[in-house]
């Protein structure tokens, strides 16, 4: 599988006005945008889009004027509002939507308030607006399919805002970096802000080195506003990513095959013996193992082990039911076994890589399921719920079926 995919090298972080400057570099034409922002019920603005030079390298730079008697603070509510009520694209208002919903949540855990009740303030500027409705505008005019960044320098020392003095990475970004690899170097500016962080919590699928299966064909880059000691542009790379399902165990056939089921009803046995009796099956080849609770003889509660297991192993299979349990018998059924085909690809989220299994039967994917341990893993190490892990775990899987 193929995708139209950016690889984003953040050496001097990223903000929105970088990530857009990028973008219009890559070939987002900056008439087209300038018409898309004017679906927007928003005034007062104006965009400046110029070539600079920040140490030795040719860059876009895009700057919003905003009218400061505009400026106002405004709700998550108010912002869907002003891009619902617009003329643009649906997939473009989702992304923005999804872009500032993740910045609300962000904002709303640093001040100990509901996402709701939110006032974003220099975030709720104009600015911030033409920023995440350009980006998601741009991203979509370019076809962008797949976004990978590396780690984010992120800047060190204090920054001026609202608030009044805030450590770098500022709260809201700090949020966003959940799970992001990120590091804080010497410069002493703001270079990841929050609409930067937002916009890759929100859409990047990896972080890292760039990815072995993207090719690049272009390569762009968005100005930041200082000068620094290092260039301080985003350096956007334009390719394909190619996502080869990775299949680490043979595609088993969905033919049927001829197995056994070996049962023995137990009556007189502790339950301790059952877990490590299990285990000893699993590793002498059984393919399955289940307890059902029964009533036997003498009206006594019981439980029926089943066994399922190939021919092959039937002699070992015996042998430990007849030396670890209380059993002193059992019978064996044959049985006609289908399996779907499975193969399994690897998954980037932003908190690191999922396996995920996707079945088949009769050449039609019949089931996709991110595998337990990893979710559990990666939601444990970033500190999110697993369910939300796995969520994005399918969301993302599904993407590619
Ligand atoms: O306005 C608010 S509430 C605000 C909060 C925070 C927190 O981290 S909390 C940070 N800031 C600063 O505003 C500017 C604008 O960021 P953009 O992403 O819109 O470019 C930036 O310097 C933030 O650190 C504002
Ligand atoms: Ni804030």
């Amino acid at each position: 599988m193929k995708y139209n995919a950016i690889y984003l090298d953040c050496f001097a972080g990223i903000s929105g006005n970088m990530l857009l400057g990028a973008l219009l570099d890559a070939g987002a034409p900056a008439e087209f945008l300038r018409a898309e922002l004017a679906k927007l019920p928003v005034t007062d603005y104006e965009v400046n889009i110029k070539r600079v030079e920040k140490g030795g390298i040719s860059a876009c730079y895009l700057d919003v004027a905003v009218d400061e008697a505009a400026h106002s603070h405004r709700t998550l509510a108010d912002i869907i509002s002003i891009i619902d009520n617009s003329e643009l694209k649906a997939a473009v208002k989702t992304t923005a939507k999804e872009i500032f919903t993740r910045l609300a949540a962000a904002e709303a855990k640093v001040h100990g308030v509901e996402p709701e009740t939110v006032h974003f303030h220099e975030v709720g500027a104009v600015d911030s607006i033409v920023d995440i409705v350009g980006i998601a505008w741009a991203l979509d005019y370019l076809g962008i399919e797949h976004i990978y960044a590396s780690r984010l320098h992120v800047g060190n020392g204090f920054v001026e805002c609202c608030h009044g003095l805030m450590p770098v990475p500022a709260p809201a970004t700090a949020e966003l970096l959940h799970g992001i690899p990120h590091y804080q170097g010497d410069i002493k500016k703001e270079l990841v802000t929050p609409t930067g962080a937002a916009v890759l919590a929100t859409l990047a699928k990896g972080f890292g080195l760039m990815p072995d299966q993207f090719v690049s064909s272009q390569i762009a880059y968005g100005a930041g506003t200082w000068d620094l000691d290092i260039p301080n542009v985003v350096r956007l790379y334009l390719g394909i990513m190619h996502v080869p399902p990775v299949t680490e165990q043979p595609g088993e056939s969905d033919e049927a095959t001829q197995c056994l089921v070996v049962e023995t009803n137990i009556d007189d046995q502790s339950p301790e013996l059952y877990g490590y009796v299990m285990d000893k099956l699993f590793a002498a080849g059984a393919l399955d193992v289940w307890v059902t609770p029964i009533q036997m003889k003498k009206n006594r509660p019981a439980a029926k082990l089943s066994v399922l297991i190939t021919e092959d192993c039937r002699e070992k299979i015996a042998a430990i039911i007849l030396n670890e349990t209380t059993a002193i018998g059992m019978r064996f059924y044959p049985v006609t076994r289908t399996t779907a085909s499975r193969e399994f690809i690897i998954i980037g989220l932003p908190w690191g890589d999922v396996k995920v299994k996707i079945s088949s039967y009769q050449g039609k994917i019949c089931n996709v399921a991110p595998e337990y341990e990893d979710c559990r893993r990666i939601a444990e190490e970033a500190g999110v719920p697993l369910k939300v892990v796995q969520h994005v775990a399918l969301k993302e899987a599904m993407s590619f079926c």
